[in-house]
């Protein structure tokens, strides 16, 4: 469980984040969504270390990760996944060596145990017989897909997704989507998932949190979300015409 509390952040004097609360729990795909500039991607870099809050509390599993210095935050770092926005692989290293980055990081595993967890998490992203491509040789899901592969190599308690959709087509979306909702339930993990991608929010969405020029706005699940009043949400979950209407004559 993660959990963060009344978050500040400012650069120079403009106030970014604004007394941020929430708590994310086990299992479950929590979804950061706002217009442009709203402060997502400020609020995933400070709970990631990328970022120091200027007040606030970030608890992994009642471990205050703002609190701690550089050498005692390495054993929760270790616990983290991230999935990068492009996906991010090293174009010189092949698939294998790209999921086996960390586990050679961080880890003294013999060779034979890497390989087979490499193999094992390619598998279960549903890539087989990629090992010794390189990145350049894959299409943008298969590269999502791979990335999946590297952010679960470590078996993170904590996994994170900046644009997982990002330039993917709508079904590809739904297969990274689901996949990464798959593996959050199957291991038990706390996935914080920055999107823009309003299937996601329906289909995956946990629970969601608003934000809106640096407060939290609202937060409730994607149930919720369907049915609220909250001017601002509506607006920015429904400003596609077409989506509103056909989540309107589907009865969504
Ligand atoms: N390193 C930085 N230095 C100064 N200002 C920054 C920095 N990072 C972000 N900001 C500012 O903080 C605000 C929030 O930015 P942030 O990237 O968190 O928004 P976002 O909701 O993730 O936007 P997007 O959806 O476009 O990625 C913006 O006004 C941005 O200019």
């Amino acid at each position: 469980m993660i959990e963060i509390k009344d978050i500040y952040k400012s650069f120079d004097d403009k106030q970014v984040l604004k007394g941020i609360t929430s708590t994310f729990k086990e299992g479950s795909c929590n979804l950061i969504i706002g217009a442009s500039g709203s402060g997502k991607t400020t609020l995933i870099k400070c709970m990631v270390g990328l970022h120091e809050v200027d007040s606030g509390e970030i608890l992994y599993n009642d471990r205050d990760f703002a609190n701690l210095d550089f050498h005692e935050r390495i054993p929760i770092r270790k616990e983290i996944g991230m999935l990068f926005q492009g996906s991010a692989l090293f174009d010189s290293l092949t698939v294998q060596e790209n999921v086996m980055f960390s586990l050679n990081m961080f880890t003294e595993m013999p060779n034979s145990e890497k390989l087979d967890r490499v193999n094992f998490c390619l598998s279960r992203v549903n890539l087989e017989n990629v090992n010794k491509k390189f990145p350049a040789e894959l299409s943008g899901g298969m590269k999502k897909r791979v990335g999946i592969a590297r952010a679960i190599a470590m078996q993170p308690k904590y996994l994170y997704c900046d644009e997982p959709n990002s330039g993917l087509d709508p079904k590809t979306s739904i297969v990274i989507d689901n996949l990464i909702k798959e593996i959050t339930e199957e291991y038990n993990i706390t996935t914080i998932v920055n999107t823009h991608d309003m299937n996601s929010v329906m289909e995956i969405g946990d629970n969601i949190l608003f934000l809106h020029k640096g407060e939290k706005w609202w937060e409730g699940s994607s149930k919720d979300i369907r049915h609220t009043h909250n001017k601002e949400l509506n607006d920015f979950v429904f400003a596609s015409k077409f989506f509103k209407e056909a989540m309107e004559s589907n009865n969504l």
